[in-house]
C-alpha cells in the first residue's frame, strides 16, 4: 500500500473543494481527486467540512485502511490504492479506486430505468463472490455491512464491495469484544452480543439485498404493512407466490422464472432464523452459479436471429410486391412473367446473402 502526502492529496482534491465532494457517510466525506500521474480516484476522509475528526470516525477509517490493505486484489471488492495521516489535524486520508456509477442502491430505487433480469442475476453473483472472498480469505473478514448503498459499480458496471468501516476479523483479539454493529433493515436480528459474531450475519444481510434486487422494494417501507422486506418476500416466498415479489416495473421473464425462483429460495434459506440453517458463502454460490445467466453476447445473437427473422418475413412481403410489379410491368411489355418473378427472387437471395455476411 502506498503512503501518501498527506499534501498531495490535498492538491489532488483541490483542498477537498466541495466540488469534488461524491457523499458524505456516518464516518466521514468522500472526495474525487486527480493524482499527479492523472490518475481519478476516491479519497475518504475521516473529518466532515474540516472539522476535526471524532474519535469513533477515525478509528472506522483506520479499521478500513487496515482491512483493506490486508485483502488481496478481487474484482468484487473495491481495491484500495494507499493512505496518508496528518498529525497536525489528526486527519486520515484513504486512497481507492473511483467507482464512478453510483451504489446499487440508487440503481434500484432512484435511477429512471429499472435494471434488466439478467443484469440483476449478475450483480447478485458479483456480490456473492465479494462476500465469497472475504468469508475466504486466510484470515476471513466479516463486512458487517452489507447493504445496497455499499455496493457500488465501476465504469464497467461491475458491483463491488465498498465501506469496510466496521468490517472485522474473528481472529482479530478485539473482535471479541466488538459491540454489535451495521444497518438497520440488513443487520442479523441474531447478532445481540460480541459473541454472536459469525460469517452468518454477512449471510443473513446478503439475503436482503438478493430480496431488494429482485423486488425493488426498500428494506424498511414504513408506508407498507408490513414495513420489514424480509417480513413481506419470505411469506409469499414460502407460497411460490414469485411473480408478486418482482419488480412490476417490468415484464416478468418467463424464461428466467427458475432463476428467479432459485435466488428467492437462497434468499429465504440465508434469512432463516436459526444461524446454522443459513447456508454458507461457498454453498450459495454452487446454488447461484447453477442459476447464472448466459453471457449477454448470446442474448445479443438471440436478438439479432430475432431481427433477421423480421427482416426476413418483410423482404418476403416486398419481394412479392416485386414480382407482382415485375408481372404487371412484363406483361404490359408482352415478356415472360416468370422471368422477371425467378430475376426478383436472385436479387432478394443476394441482399439476404449480403446481410447474413454483414452479421
Ligand atoms: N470509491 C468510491 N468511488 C465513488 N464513490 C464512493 C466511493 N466510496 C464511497 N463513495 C460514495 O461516497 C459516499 C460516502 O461513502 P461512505 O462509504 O463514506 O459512506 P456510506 O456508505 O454512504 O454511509 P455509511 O458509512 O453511513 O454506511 C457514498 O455516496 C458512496 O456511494
Amino acid at each position: 500500500m502506498v503512503e501518501f502526502g498527506y499534501e498531495q492529496l490535498v492538491k489532488a482534491t483541490q483542498s477537498f473543494c466541495p466540488s469534488r465532494l461524491i457523499g458524505k457517510g456516518s464516518h466521514g466525506a468522500v472526495y474525487q481527486g486527480v493524482l499527479q500521474d492523472n490518475r481519478v480516484v476516491a479519497v475518504k476522509r475521516s473529518s466532515i467540512n474540516g472539522v476535526e475528526a471524532q474519535r469513533d470516525n477515525l478509528k472506522k477509517l483506520e479499521n478500513e485502511i487496515s482491512i483493506l490493505s490486508s485483502l488481496r486484489q478481487s474484482c468484487n471488492v473495491i481495491s484500495i490504492l494507499g493512505a496518508s495521516h496528518d498529525s497536525v489535524q489528526n486527519d486520515k486520508l484513504l486512497v481507492m479506486e473511483l467507482m464512478p456509477n453510483g451504489s446499487l442502491h440508487d440503481l434500484l430505487h432512484v435511477a429512471a430505468t429499472p435494471p434488466s433480469w439478467p443484469q440483476r442475476v449478475e450483480i447478485a453473483l458479483q456480490i456473492a463472490r465479494a462476500v465469497q472472498f472475504l468469508h475466504e480469505s486466510k484470515p476471513s473478514v466479516i463486512h458487517r455491512d452489507i447493504k445496497s448503498a455499499n455496493i457500488l459499480f465501476d465504469s464497467n458496471w461491475t458491483a463491488k464491495l465498498c465501506d469496510f468501516g466496521l468490517a472485522i476479523s474473528p481472529a482479530d483479539s478485539l473482535s471479541q469484544a466488538t459491540q454489535p454493529a451495521g444497518t438497520i433493515g440488513y443487520l442479523d436480528p441474531s447478532y445481540t452480543a460480541p459473541n454472536k459474531l459469525s460469517t452468518k450475519n454477512d449471510v443473513f444481510s446478503f439475503g436482503v439485498v438478493l430480496l431488494e434486487i429482485i423486488s425493488c422494494r426498500k428494506v424498511i417501507d414504513v408506508t407498507k404493512a408490513p414495513a420489514s422486506i424480509v417480513e413481506w418476500a419470505i411469506p409469499l416466498v414460502k407460497k411460490q407466490r414469485v411473480v408478486e415479489i418482482c419488480d412490476s416495473r417490468i415484464p416478468f421473464p418467463m424464461y428466467m422464472e427458475s432463476r428467479i425462483r432459485r435466488i428467492l429460495s437462497v434468499a429465504s434459506r440465508c434469512l432463516s432464523d436459526k444461524e446454522e440453517r443459513r447456508p454458507s458463502i461457498g454453498e450459495i454460490i454452487v446454488a447461484m452459479e447453477t442459476c447464472s445467466i448466459e453471457p449477454v453476447r448470446s442474448i445479443t445473437t438471440w436478438n439479432s436471429v430475432i431481427q433477421y427473422l423480421v427482416q426476413l418475413k418483410r423482404r418476403r412481403k416486398l419481394s412479392g410486391e416485386y414480382c407482382i410489379r415485375s408481372a404487371v410491368y412484363s406483361t404490359r411489355q408482352g415478356e415472360d412473367v416468370n422471368s422477371h418473378v425467378s430475376t426478383g427472387k436472385v436479387v432478394l437471395l443476394k441482399e439476404m446473402l449480403a446481410d447474413v455476411r454483414l452479421k
